[in-house]
Order: C-alpha cells, then structure tokens, then sequence
C-alpha cells in the first residue's frame, strides 16, 4: 500500500473539504447536537471500519468527534484513509 506524498495528499484534500493534514493523520472534527449525538456517529463509523477493517482513531470530547485517519501497516496516509475520510463524510450527513 503506497503512503502518500505531501503533494498527492494536497491534491486529494481539494476533494475532502473540512479534512485536513495534521501530525501525519488526516483529521476532522464534527460537532454534534450533544453526547448521544456523539455516540452515533461513533458507532455509525466503528460499524463501517469495522466492515472495510480500516479504522480510524476517535476522540470524543462531549459533542465533539475527531477523526483521524492513518494507515498502521503503511506507516502513514494512504488511499485507505482518502476512501474512509469520504465515507465518514457521508455517514455524517445521514440524518438518523
Ligand atoms: C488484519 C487487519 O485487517 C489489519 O490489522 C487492519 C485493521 N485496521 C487497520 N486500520 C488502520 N487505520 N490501519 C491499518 O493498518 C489497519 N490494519
């Protein structure tokens, strides 16, 4: 599995706005109504990690979630983490 160059990495946040590159992860926090809130999209996202085996690491901080995503095999950002950042984007949209 390819790590991601700095410059392949900028061109792909183009596409994955609110993302971004910190510490070598790709992070993005969302803010939620409240803890419960919090806690589903959580388990939305730990259920597709899950499925795909990719996971993400997860802060909660009470309505707040971070996501940040790196690939442990690779030893950094790969496709792997593009693909996951796209599909967190798209369980936090549900409105369920
Ligand atoms: C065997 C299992 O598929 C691997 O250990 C998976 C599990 N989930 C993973 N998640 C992440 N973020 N990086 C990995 O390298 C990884 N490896």
């Amino acid at each position: 599995m390819h790590v991601l160059s700095a410059s392949e990495l900028r061109v792909a946040l183009r596409s994955l706005p609110g993302w971004r590159r910190r510490r070598g992860r790709l992070e993005r926090t969302f803010e939620l109504k409240d803890f419960m809130g919090a806690l589903r999209l959580v388990n939305r996202v730990g259920r597709w990690a899950e499925r795909v085996q990719h996971h993400p690491d997860i802060s909660i901080q009470w309505n707040r979630v971070t996501f940040s995503l790196t690939t442990h095999d690779a030893g950094g950002i790969t496709e792997k983490d593009l693909e996951l950042a796209r599909q967190i984007d798209r369980l936090a949209a549900r409105r369920d």
